[in-house]
């Protein structure tokens, strides 16, 4: 096991950012934590870095407590926001932390592998948002770690940066590498993770793999004005009431409109929508 956490809770004053968390990390693939704003996703990577200590149970890195500098020698980190040495060109914020392992990654292998070869000259001042978020991820992989740990990756990117960034994720994973990273996108996540962690409210709520994970959030709201009687319909997993209509939710929202004209429900206002992420969760886990 790479990382682990145990029961972990963290506070911050009222706040409950994680609430027993117990999660393992092995060797091999990308893990992805996917779950909305607040959820409690940077605080478990902080954690599991060191950054910061529980207010109750355990976390391990790498055998030890992350709080140790010999736990953190294998890993990688970008977090959400990150500075960088305005003055300091590319290739020099490169060799700066290159300078702390035995074994970096060669300049120009990383500097092409991030689509940063044309910028390796310029001040880091001077570079777009995506310029700076790709180099910030690619110091992360510097010193060849064994687990890498990548918080909202790709935010601020435009399309073709994103997936230049998603290639080399993916790579460092098939040479062996392991991967934590978080994202609010479940098309990032299907794009690079293995196995999905849904974090919500400071728990997990799924944990499984990517396929698993995309059925229970294909989630839709069929919603109608109020007054018709329903009758008992299949493929509903939730019902809602609220501002005068009534909201069905379902994971197939063909079906259903088809069950309730076939049914004859006199239905008027119909509407389909996608549920967010957090709700398809909080109807699943019955919460
Ligand atoms: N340093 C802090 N002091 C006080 N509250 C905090 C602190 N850090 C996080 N929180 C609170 O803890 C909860 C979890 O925050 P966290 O940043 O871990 O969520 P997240 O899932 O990473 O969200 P996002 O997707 O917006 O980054 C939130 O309610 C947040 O306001």
């Amino acid at each position: 096991m790479l990382a682990r956490t145990v029961a972990v809770t963290r506070r911050y004053g009222d706040t409950v950012a994680l609430d027993r968390v117990s999660l393992d990390i092995p060797a091999g693939g990308v893990v992805g934590l996917l779950g909305p704003n607040g959820a409690g996703k940077s605080t478990l990577l902080n954690l599991l870095v060191g950054l910061r200590r529980p207010t109750s149970g355990t976390v391990e890195l790498f055998g030890g407590d992350p709080r140790d500098p010999a736990s953190r020698r294998q890993i990688g980190v970008t977090p959400q926001e990150t500075g960088l040495p305005s003055t300091l060109r590319v290739r020099e914020c490169l060799e700066f932390v290159a300078r702390h392992f035995p074994d970096a990654v060669p300049h120009e292998e990383t500097l092409a592998r991030f689509g940063l070869t044309e910028v390796a000259r310029r001040q880091t001042g001077g570079l777009s948002g995506g310029q700076k978020r790709r180099l910030a991820v690619a110091l992360a992989f510097v010193g060849r770690p064994r687990l890498v740990f990548l918080d909202e990756p790709t935010t601020g990117l435009d399309v073709q940066a994103r997936r230049a960034l998603w290639d080399a994720i993916r790579a460092f994973a098939d040479d062996g590498g392991t991967v934590v990273l978080t994202s609010h996108y479940l098309e990032e996540i299907e794009a690079l993770a293995d196995r999905v962690v849904v974090i919500g409210k400071g728990r997990v709520l799924a944990d499984d793999t990517v396929d698993a994970i995309r059925a229970m959030v294909g989630i839709h709201r069929v919603s109608l004005a109020d007054g018709v009687d329903l009758p008992e319909l299949p493929g509903v997993v939730g019902v809602e009431r609220a501002d005068g209509r009534t909201s069905l939710l379902t994971p197939d929202a063909d079906q259903l409109v088809r069950d309730l004209v076939n049914a004859g429900v006199p239905f008027h206002g119909l509407q389909v929508q996608p549920t967010t992420l957090e709700e398809a969760f909080l109807t699943l886990t019955g919460r």
